[in-house]
């Protein structure tokens, strides 16, 4: 788990799997603390004027990986509440610059649960190589995740009010 200090002002960076709750979490902690919200992927959906699935099939996984970690790059919003895409953490510079905008708070949750809260991986353009499943990607992503975490929320059996709560108190929000 990475051991830098909290940056000021006190960002939040949401890391984690697809499905994990990153965009529901960040926007009702941003309600709640009052801190700005961006998420990453409406960010390069609204930059590149197309939906992600579409940015992934005309550059391929690569492509999506450098057009991610290109667009994550150039936030500026320190102090922010920031949802992340799932596969932000392929990308070393681009978790080195989250680092300085915010605390990175891993969403941990478990591919059984992962599974039921959607089927359609592929459709919605997740990283995936065909014939995967959600649990291999869970573990092939797990250290990396892991790397780069600040704080870890267990949050497979949390609902979304309660691993808001959980963070504002770890993080004194
Ligand atoms: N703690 C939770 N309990 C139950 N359902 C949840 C929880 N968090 C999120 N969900 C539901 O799971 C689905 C995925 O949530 P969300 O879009 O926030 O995930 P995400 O981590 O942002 O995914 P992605 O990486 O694809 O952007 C949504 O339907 C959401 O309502
Ligand atoms: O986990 C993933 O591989 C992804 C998750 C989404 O949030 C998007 O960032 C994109 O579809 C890739
Ligand atoms: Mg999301």
């Amino acid at each position: 788990m990475a051991s830098e200090n909290p940056p000021d002002p006190p960002g939040v960076v949401l890391i984690g799997m697809p499905g994990s709750g990153k965009s529901t979490v960040g926007k009702l902690l941003s309600e709640q603390t009052g801190l700005p919200f961006l998420d990453t992927d409406a960010l390069i959906e609204s930059g590149e004027s197309k939906r992600l699935a579409e940015i992934i099939a005309e550059h391929t996984a690569e492509g999506f990986r450098t057009i991610e970690s290109s667009y994550v790059q150039s936030i500026q919003s320190a102090g922010s509440v920031i949802s992340t895409g799932g596969s932000v953490c392929y990308s070393p510079q681009a978790m080195q610059h989250l680092s300085t905008l915010g605390t990175i708070v891993w969403l941990d949750v478990s591919p059984d649960v992962l599974e039921q809260r959607f089927s359609d991986a592929f459709e919605r353009g997740v990283l995936i190589e065909p014939g995967t499943s959600l649990s291999d990607l869970y573990h092939s992503r797990f250290p990396l995740y892991e790397k780069y975490a600040q704080l870890k929320i267990d949050a497979s059996l949390l609902t979304p009010p309660e691993i808001v709560s959980q963070i504002r108190q770890q993080l004194a929000l």
